[in-house]
């Protein structure tokens, strides 16, 4: 394979830190091969380079193919994960004496038991509903993640706790990583989280630790930077000293991990602020797909303020990629029916979504169509979700009253959703429940550990499932929706889940439900069945994953799904969007889009979402357009939304076709387009005076927008009505 001339400047580099801008698909790993031979060639021994990649994946396709290029019997560099560094150095730092022996934690019931006792240490005074609802099995889950990432990011508990949106009843979250660190010390255990964090710790406060590491290393080349955390990025500095000559590979737009402390400027800052001055080399020709998907790669990133100046082009060999936008869930049976006819694999193809809780619709028009998929994460599946069976434990007891005989169904029923009562206590009043036929009398000991407001919930709770089986005959999207709004069960979600975001997911996840309830007209009765006898996930099928798991991968057919506002930027009336949130989500977006090589389609609902305005935003159809165009050598002039950015791709290309604004895109301008305001623009307002976009949400064709006015303060207005005038 010939590299590029951009290819070969990052292999030929010669002294000092350098720094690689990669588009997607640009050959990474091809390079970084050709550069790790090439310093080989140099005389640089194998032991003296090191090369980091993000995961075990990525490692094993990059051993392979170093293996597979280099001359036979030619030593070779390590090639390692963070991870794989971190278990190194605690074997060597426990030998030494520096760390204690411990043993790692692998299963999550033994990680479980050992936060279930920081939590009742730490709460130990606390009324037993405060207890209850901190020892549900999210919030530990919630407590486990606030732990790990406290340790990714080498920040104090408080620290991070204030970083965070968590909620309400999780403020013992800050006191509990102390207890919690006291018990993995006191049991001789450590986790995944600690294989970095102890090493890291132990370095930075040990110098003759530290001597004994550094200065074996003359190379250090590492993937993926515009996502590395903060133990990771401390240990890269640690292992390089000041004598390594660091290669940090990246893309500032596929910077998706905001929320933990990564920032798309850090490419830039941090690199320097660590190492030093850098030779900067781009990497902007992709490998993986046509013009169009690169056109609409281009449009939507420009979007963003804080990006990376650099145009991704598609080389001249790649598939011509195909772009499509759509309605509704008969459009992605059709779409992946259409793949299937073509004989094409449905191991080919994957559905992308930017939630979980966006999969279930896809999940259930998948069963219901009989085309096999599989699951990033097997839980995720429908008939799974702790939700799902309750709510499917609603509708069969509103078709068979005699469930409510069966206090195991009737203990599924009042724990789902929670109810913020310990499981003993539900599992005796469920009992209770199924013998008696009626709710306890006040003096009744059952009660008498429960607060008035528990009472209150699990009583209404059950006055529901009594009223059940009168309501047979609804539709049951009706019935769910009556089961919803009865146990208040939006409330109970955000309040159970320990993350904001969690929570309205799972507000969502009703939401997407009783859609589907209504759209598919769901049988109860085909809903019972599903939920009784799921059948499992199809390895040939098409996968089903998240955007941030889709992280590194492609697919021949990618299936964008959820494409509405709210979903995808996400949002919510809650939950508003900032500039900073807007732009992580425009990036998730390019990531998302990026993966596809033959097909992409794009798909929103519908529901009462309106589409995306990434939609807008990315012209996919000026894509699709000056792909035909190019494919076709055409010369007539080409009507396009953004004519510089055009201009400047065939500029890249050395290609010289006229083009020209479009007239709907003038007509968005004068319209307030979704792409005319935007956070961060200069107004004038007639009354308000000077100000600054904060934020802008809603309709993209008639956005709300929060200005900070320099003497008026914060006001929120509608743009079209406003007397605004933009600077
Ligand atoms: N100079 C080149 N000419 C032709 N094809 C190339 C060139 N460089 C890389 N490729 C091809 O591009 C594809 C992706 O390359 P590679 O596996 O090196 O990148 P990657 O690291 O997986 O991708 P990414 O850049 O997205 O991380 C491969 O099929 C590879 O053969």
């Amino acid at each position: 394979m010939k590299l590029t001339s951009e290819q070969w400047a990052v292999v030929r580099h010669r002294k000092g830190h350098a720094r690689v801008a990669a588009v997607a698909g640009a050959g990474k790993t091809t390079t970084l091969v050709a550069r790790v031979l090439h310093l080989l060639q140099r005389g640089v021994p194998a032991r003296r380079i090191l090369v980091l990649m993000f995961n075990r994946a990525a490692r094993e396709d990059f051993t392979a193919k170093l293996v597979a290029m280099a001359p036979p019997g030619q030593p070779l560099p390590e090639v390692r994960t963070f991870h794989s560094i971190g278990h190194r150095l605690t074997q060597s730092l426990t030998r030494w004496g520096w760390l204690s022996p411990r043993e790692l934690l692998t299963a999550d019931w033994q990680r479980e038991r050992l936060l279930r006792q920081a939590v009742y240490t730490c709460l130990e005074t606390a009324d037993n509903s405060t207890r209850d609802a901190a020892l549900e099995a999210e919030r530990l889950e919630a407590l486990g993640n606030f732990c790990d990432l406290v340790k990714a990011e080498m920040a104090t508990p408080a620290e991070f706790y204030e970083r965070l949106d968590y909620g309400p009843d999780t403020l013992h979250f800050v006191e509990a990583f102390d207890h919690y660190e006291a018990l993995l010390e006191q049991h001789g255990r450590m986790t995944y989280a600690d294989l970095l964090y102890r090493p890291l710790r132990c370095l930075e406060n040990e110098e003759e630790a530290r001597a004994r590491v550094q200065g074996f290393l003359d190379h250090v080349i590492i993937d993926e930077y515009q996502d590395i955390n903060e133990a990771q990025q401390r240990l890269l500095s640690l292992l390089t000293g000041a004598r390594a000559e660091v290669m940090a590979v990246g893309d500032a737009n596929q910077c998706i991990y905001e929320w933990r402390g990564a920032r798309p400027d850090y490419m830039l800052e941090r690199f320097e602020a660590t190492f030093g001055q850098a030779t900067d080399y781009p990497l902007s020709m992709t490998f993986r797909h046509g013009h169009a998907l690169a056109l609409t790669a281009n449009h939507a990133i420009r979007n963003n303020r804080r990006r990376p100046d650099q145009l991704c082009i598609a080389a001249p060999q790649n598939p011509q990629t195909t772009l499509d936008a759509g309605q509704g869930a008969t459009r992605l049976i059709e779409e992946l029916q259409a793949w299937q006819h073509q004989a094409r694999p449905l191991q080919q193809a994957c559905v992308l979504v930017r939630n979980w809780a966006l999969s279930v619709a896809v999940q259930l028009q998948l069963l219901r169509a009989g085309i096999p998929f599989r699951l990033a994460r097997e839980e995720r599946f429908v008939f799974r979700l702790p939700l799902v069976q309750a709510l499917a434990g609603y509708l069969r007891l509103s078709r068979d009253a005699r469930l409510l005989h069966d206090p195991a169904h009737l203990f599924l029923l009042l724990s789902q959703p929670t109810s913020f009562v310990a499981r003993e206590r539900l599992q005796t009043l469920s009992l209770h429940l199924a013998q008696t036929q009626h709710w306890p009398d006040r003096q009744d000991a059952l009660l008498a550990s429960l607060k008035p407001a528990q009472r209150r919930t699990l009583k209404r709770r059950w006055e529901l499932l009594c009223e059940l089986p009168r309501l047979a005959n609804l539709p049951p999207a009706k019935l769910l929706e009556i089961v919803v709004e009865r146990l208040d069960a939006e409330k109970v979600l955000k309040r159970a889940a320990a993350r904001r975001e969690k929570g309205e997911e799972d507000v969502r996840l009703l939401d997407v439900l009783i859609e589907q309830a209504d759209e598919l007209a769901l049988a109860p009765d085909e809903l019972i069945e599903r939920q009784q006898r799921p059948k499992g996930e199809q390895d040939d099928g098409v996968l089903i994953t998240t955007v941030h798991g889709a992280k590194g991968l492609e697919w021949p057919l990618v299936v964008l799904w959820g494409m509405n506002e709210e979903d995808f930027p996400y949002y919510s009336k809650d939950n508003p969007l900032d500039e900073e949130r807007l732009e992580e989500e425009r990036r998730l977006f390019y990531v998302a889009i990026t993966r596809a090589q033959e097909r992409l389609v794009m798909l929103h609902d519908t529901g009462d979402h309106r589409p995306s305005r990434f939609l807008a935003e990315s012209a996919w159809q000026d894509g699709n357009l000056v792909a035909q165009a190019l494919a076709n050598n055409g010369r007539d002039s080409l009507s396009v939304k953004v004519p510089a950015l055009i201009e400047r791709y065939f500029a890249a290309l050395g290609v010289e076709l006229p083009v020209e604004c479009s007239l709907s895109a003038e007509a968005d301008t004068v319209a307030g387009s979704p792409t005319y305001y935007r956070p961060g623009q200069q107004v004038r307002h007639d009354v308000f005076g000077h100000g600054e976009i904060l934020i802008v949400e809603g309709d993209p064709d008639n956005p709300v927008i929060d200005v900070r006015f320099t003497h008026a303060g914060r006001r929120r207005l509608i743009a079209r009505r406003s007397p605004l005038e933009l600077l």
